[in-house]
């Protein structure tokens, strides 16, 4: 009997993520539901905007790859959990294949990957990215910004993919990448671990994870608005 009760309380537990993501709403939504995500959606999106989008999506992919290097470490080095270390491997994997993507993507729209200055939102979100990279950040804190951090991609791209979007044919590639099935499977197992890490983590780690959450949210918001020009 008692073990049922576990059980059930168990089942109705919320999860630490889910409790952010019920308080923190609005600023999902913000990041998940970006005019320029709509735009993309119901087709009325500015191929300049779209350019700017991918020319400094690159470069912050390139920081990235060393952001998920160091996810990819503390795993190792703090988590007993095999699992975790196959799940950010084949991120790192997939991360190889999105180069080849943004190369044959920019030749389709006639941009040049080369040469292109980042942005003041870009370099103050891979700034960010660098200072998650410092050892002194536990694996708790950045396994939840890398989930926070390709979940908005996901979200977002497969809104855009939904029944009844109106996305042009020349952009379904792109929400395609992040709006698959198989990269929302992906986010979910992220989620787990990262569920699974804050369930053990102190109130204080826990606070800066949260903390952490906010701020890609808020990086990612700013990025949207800089494709649209907006910044
Ligand atoms: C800005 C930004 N956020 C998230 C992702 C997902 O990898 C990306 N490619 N770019």
């Amino acid at each position: 009997m008692e073990r049922k009760d576990e059980a059930e309380e168990a089942k109705s537990k919320v999860s630490v993520i889910e409790t952010w993501l019920r308080k923190h709403r609005l600023l999902y939504v913000g990041a998940t539901r970006h005019p320029f995500i709509h735009s993309i959606r119901d087709g009325s999106v500015d191929v300049s905007s779209f350019k700017r989008w991918l020319e400094q999506d690159y470069i912050f992919v390139r920081a990235f790859v060393p952001f998920v290097a160091t996810v990819l470490l503390k795993a190792w080095k703090e988590s007993f959990d095999a699992t975790d270390l196959d799940v950010i491997l084949s991120g790192m994997a997939s991360l190889n294949d999105e180069f080849a993507w943004f190369n044959k993507e920019a030749s389709k729209w006639g941009v040049s990957l080369t040469n292109v200055a980042p942005q003041k939102a870009n370099l103050d979100y891979c700034r960010f990215l660098e200072s998650l990279m410092s050892s002194e950040v536990e694996y708790t804190v950045a396994i939840t910004a890398f989930w926070a951090i390709e979940t908005v991609y996901q979200d977002s791209f497969a809104h855009c993919l939904e029944d009844g979007s109106n996305t042009p044919e020349e952009l379904r590639d792109t929400c395609q990448r992040w709006g698959n099935d198989g990269f929302g499977r992906y986010c979910h197992a992220l989620q787990s671990i990262a569920e699974h890490h804050l369930e053990k983590a102190s109130d204080d780690v826990r606070k800066r994870t949260e903390a952490a959450v906010l701020d890609v949210l808020e990086y990612e918001v700013a990025f949207w608005n800089m494709s649209q020009g907006d910044t």
